[in-house]
């Protein structure tokens, strides 16, 4: 079912100075940000040779990530996104192992342009899972 890692996710209380220190201490190539209102967050991405890091930060009221940054004041590891080949199959492949999928269920456009689903933490070893079909 799963294909490469597409990101690591690091949910951060301030993504302007997250994205500098990206670029400035590490070096790194990081994209300008993209709100995503429809999903609460606002994003950028650190390009890597192998895979990228989101870096994102709460967008409006009610953010998905809110509380886990209240829990995390400084930010933390939130999600590691997986590549699937079909997020439909893949969704019902879970979701009759007894897996939560998050939300509605239905894959909503992700800050690729690439539909996503989200599987429940507890389901996961305590790490929220993200599928981006590519
Ligand atoms: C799609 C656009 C973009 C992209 O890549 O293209 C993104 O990735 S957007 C990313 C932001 N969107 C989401 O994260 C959507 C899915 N997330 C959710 O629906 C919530 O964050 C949820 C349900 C995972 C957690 O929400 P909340 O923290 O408000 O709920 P609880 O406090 O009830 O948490 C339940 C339980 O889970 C633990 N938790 C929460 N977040 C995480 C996490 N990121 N990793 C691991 N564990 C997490 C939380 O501590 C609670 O545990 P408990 O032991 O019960 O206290
Ligand atoms: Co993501």
């Amino acid at each position: 079912m799963l294909g490469r890692v597409n990101h690591i996710a690091i949910a951060v209380p301030d993504l302007h100075s997250a994205a500098e220190s990206y670029r400035s201490t590490l070096g790194a190539s990081v994209t300008e940000p993209q709100a995503l209102p429809e999903h609460g967050v606002t994003v950028v991405f650190v390009t890597l040779a192998n895979t990228k890091v989101e870096l994102l930060e709460p967008l409006g009221e009610g953010s998905p990530i809110a509380a886990f940054l209240a829990k995390n004041p400084s930010g933390g590891m939130h999600h590691i996104c997986y590549e699937v080949e079909n997020i439909l199959s893949a969704r019902d492949a879970l979701r009759a192992a007894g897996a939560r999928v998050l939300g509605d269920g239905e894959p909503k456009i992700g800050a690729h342009g690439k539909p996503v689903l989200f599987l429940h933490p507890k389901d996961f070893q305590g790490t929220l899972i993200e599928l981006e079909e590519v």
